[in-house]
């Protein structure tokens, strides 16, 4: 009992300066981390929201993104939260009905509202960017261009949200923005890595944008723009051929067909078994081809199909001139090209083709593409109804032509090779958002990238957090030692005991 006692009172930890020592030490710790935490503490997030109505040729869709609240100006944050498709074409279709075009916008902008928290409804931004569709209108009658953007501007204005305009995009715009889209959502911008090329397949327009070691702009300026971003220089080069998204591009080989023969076309781009009577008034209703309807041509004419891969590639061949090049290097209608670079991400119609063929895997050699490709296209039509029931008549009886085109555009027209045909991704989404301009475009108009790299802390949260509790503790160690001299000798005595 006695040596007991003893040991206790020569026990070091027992010496009342040592115990209120520990104690002060343990509470101090505790308290320097708790304030480290505490003060460090991620708020409660809170996002901001940004909405941008992408009215192309076919139809108009409606994208909200949202972003942290605190990291406005920072690094690869804003995600998509919610897209919705406005039922009905897009508003260039409603130049006979201006009023329509702004209706047709209000279910998915009703939407909108319920999608982002209405306490931030006034400051969230609204844009609408009309394409190759408008820009066509716009052409051949700009006083009913002016009719739908003013409908569209007084349905969108009803809205509660901060409406920043409706405009036509150039197509230097659309295809920079796509091009700033696909890196964003890759974080290569923000990470200074090489950056993919874009390639966007529209109804109306075609746009393909990359970034070149042999292209600084000098040659065809016009392809060129300059972009610095994260503090890094980019000089991309981006072309958009209007008339060469892939309805305009059908009604070009069509309209081509249709001068051997004006009442009949027999088609090897559509399946055996095909046949439709189509308007001529309907097909030459675009400026893409008005200029060549037949002279004295009937009103209608007879469209079949044959499903003949080989011979659809030459029709659509038809469609480009590969002849007259004033540049170094050209894709063709004598516009200028330089030597492709690096990896393309190729989305909207690219992927919806290439996704409902079955041909997103460009690991696949081409010649098995076009191999599949020639199979699909020689099915009988009643069989290719049969087997997509739930598919648009319209998506199907074109899906053998928009693949061929797809191929001709991307191997004759911007020269992709056998090789470098596998540089290309179809994509439809990238960590869940759509690959598009649209993105880029509200990037760019909220000042979301900035110029230069942005200051980052030096730690994460939890190194912080980690290394101010080890400094703590190791001080304090420190400290006991120090006191070393007041602690007891018992050590020895414990031993013999
Ligand atoms: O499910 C689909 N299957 C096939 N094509 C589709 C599908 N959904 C959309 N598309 C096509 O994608 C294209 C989208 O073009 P958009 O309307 O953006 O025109 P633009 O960019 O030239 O103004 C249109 O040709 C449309 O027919
Ligand atoms: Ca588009």
């Amino acid at each position: 009992m006695s040596a007991q006692r003893e040991m206790k009172e020569k026990n070091p930890w027992h010496t009342p300066v040592t115990i209120i020592i520990t104690v002060i030490g343990v509470i101090a710790i505790v308290a320097l981390v708790t304030v480290a935490v505490v003060q460090n503490r991620p708020l409660p997030q809170k996002y901001k929201y940004g909405i941008v109505l992408d009215a192309g040729s076919s139809h108009t869709a409606l994208y909200i993104y949202e972003w942290p609240a605190e990291k406005d100006n920072n690094t690869g944050r804003v995600e998509q939260k919610h897209s919705c498709k406005v039922d009905g074409p897009g508003i260039s279709s409603y130049a006979s009905a201006p009023l329509k075009a702004g209706q047709s916008l209000r279910e998915c902008m009703q939407k909108a509202e319920k999608w982002v928290p209405s306490k931030r409804h006034h400051e969230t931004p609204l844009y609408l960017g009309a394409t190759a569709g408008m820009r066509l209108l716009n052409m051949v009658d700009s006083v009913a261009s002016e009719d739908v953007f003013q409908a569209v501007k007084e349905a969108l204005q009803k809205f509660p949200f901060s409406y920043q305009g409706a405009r036509i995009l150039s197509g230097q715009e659309e295809g920079a923005f796509g091009w700033v889209t696909v890196n964003y959502l890759d974080e290569r911008l923000k990470q200074g890595l090489e950056t993919t090329g874009a390639l966007d397949l529209g109804g109306a327009s075609t746009q393909i944008s990359f970034v070149s070691d042999n292209y600084d702009g000098s040659e065809s300026p016009n392809n060129s723009v300059n972009f610095r971003l994260y503090g890094n220089d980019y000089n991309l080069y981006t072309h958009s051929f209007l008339c060469y998204g892939k309805d305009q591009a059908h009604r070009l080989k069509l309209a081509h067909q249709t001068q051997s023969g004006p009442n009949a076309v027999a088609d090897p781009c559509s399946h055996p078994g095909y046949n439709a009577t189509k308007k001529y008034s309907v097909l030459y209703d675009s400026p893409c081809v008005s200029d060549r309807k037949p002279q004295g041509a009937p009103a209608t004419f007879h469209h079949t199909g044959t499903g003949n891969l080989q011979q659809c590639q030459e029709v659509v061949r038809n469609v480009f001139n590969f002849t007259d090049c004033k540049y170094s290097h050209c894709s063709f209608n004598g516009v200028f090209q330089p030597i492709l670079q690096g990896g393309f991400g190729a989305f909207s119609a690219y992927y919806f083709v290439m996704d409902f063929l079955n041909l997103t895997d460009t690991t696949v050699p081409l010649e098995a593409v076009k191999e599949q490709l020639k199979a699909y296209c020689a099915t009988p039509w009643d069989q290719i109804v049969q087997q997509h029931p739930k598919a648009k008549l319209k998506y199907l009886a074109e899906y053998c032509f928009s693949g061929t085109y797809i191929l001709s555009l991307l191997t004759e027209g911007y020269n992709f090779t056998s090789v470098t045909y596998s540089d290309i991704k179809f994509i439809e989404k990238i960590k869940g958002s759509d690959a598009g301009w649209t993105l880029g475009y509200m990037l760019n108009l909220t000042n979301m990238i900035p110029a230069e790299a942005p200051d980052f802390p030096p730690l994460p949260h939890a190194g912080y957090v980690s290394i101010v509790t080890i400094i703590a503790v190791l001080i304090f160690i420190l400290f006991l030692f120090s006191l070393r001299p007041l602690w007891p000798r018992c050590s020895k005595q414990q031993q013999i005991v």
